[in-house]
């Protein structure tokens, strides 16, 4: 299970091993007369260390794949490998992040991105010795890289929606997961806080070297934090083009104005509309006089 998969970070073009394989994978959610096909079968590799996302018309089944990679839906048909495994046996470690923040409101940020080491194995057998050493240590530490040091001891309510969804962050990526699922999670924010959020996550994942799996409908953010980005039809979702992000690393706003990342997002947007059916334009009601 090989996949040819460049490294751009480095500028390389060293071959990464497999790390999320869908195999003629399908889900129909729902039985008899109620049976809704979500998703087509599809297949997909994502190397070890890569950031892919997904993008598509609404209701086309993103979210459906992340809850496959996540274990929380089986195939209806095909296999779904994840690190080398078809899921349903061992897990795998995986962080989560969605739109909506979920902390918890009667913990301070600490407790709340602590929360994953005194759930998940093997962290939470030293929960108790280490809650107020190293495990503290890491979660300051995590903290402190998204920007949020001297935070810890504030409550969510506290928080802006952007400094609770960097929170959200840490608390996804604290047990160092071997996997990040994101399911729009800046799509609540603001265009700037949004942008401020791109570059962390940039920097977190520069740092951390995950594989990352993210649903958007923000082209630019697919284009500015993606190593490929596929495009999936409207429902039954299939994948209509993968293709890679050929733009160095580390990426900046102002990059996204140059004419590459422009093209780029203008081919993304134009596959999308084809997708939906539509030709683009919207017409508008005139104005009341
Ligand atoms: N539990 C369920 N039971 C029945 N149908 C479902 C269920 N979950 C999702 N669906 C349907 O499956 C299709 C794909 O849903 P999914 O949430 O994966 O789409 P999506 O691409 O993430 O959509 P959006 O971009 O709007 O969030 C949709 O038509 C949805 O209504």
């Amino acid at each position: 299970m090989n996949a040819a998969v460049t490294d751009i970070r480095q500028g390389t073009a060293t071959p990464a091993p497999t790390f999320i394989e869908f195999q003629d994978a399908s889900i129909t959610y729902g039985r008899g007369a109620r049976a809704v096909q979500a998703l087509a079968p599809t297949s997909l590799k994502i190397g070890e260390g890569e950031f892919v996302a997904l993008v598509g018309p609404s209701g086309c089944g993103k979210s459906t794949i992340l809850k496959m990679v996540g274990e929380l839906l089986a195939p209806s048909t095909g296999h779904v490998f994840v690190a080398g495994r078809e899921i349903g046996a061992t897990p795998i470690r995986i962080g989560m992040a969605y739109q909506n923040p979920t902390l918890l409101p009667w913990l301070n940020i600490r407790d709340n991105v602590m929360l994953p080491l005194k759930i998940v194995p093997p962290f939470r057998q030293g929960y108790r010795a280490k809650r107020k050493t190293e495990y503290r240590d890491r979660v300051e530490a995590l903290l402190d890289q998204v920007g949020l040091g001297g935070f810890g001891d504030k409550f969510p309510w506290q928080l802006s929606g952007g400094m609770m969804q960097r929170a959200n962050l840490c608390r996804a990526l604290i047990h160092d997961p071997d996997l990040l699922l994101l399911d729009e999670p800046f799509g609540a924010l603001d265009q700037f806080t949004r942008e401020e959020l791109w570059a962390i996550m940039q920097d977190l994942w520069l740092s951390k070297k995950l594989t990352v799996l993210l649903v958007t409908h923000d082209l630019k953010e697919a284009a500015y934090l993606a190593d490929r980005i596929c495009v999936m039809s409207a429902r039954p979702g299939r994948i209509l083009d993968d293709s890679p992000v050929a733009i160095a690393r580390p990426r900046t706003i102002d990059m996204t104005f140059e004419p590459d990342f422009v093209a780029l997002n203008q081919r993304l947007r134009a596959m999308i509309v084809g997708a939906r059916g539509g030709t683009g334009i919207v017409s508008h009601p005139p104005k009341p006089v």
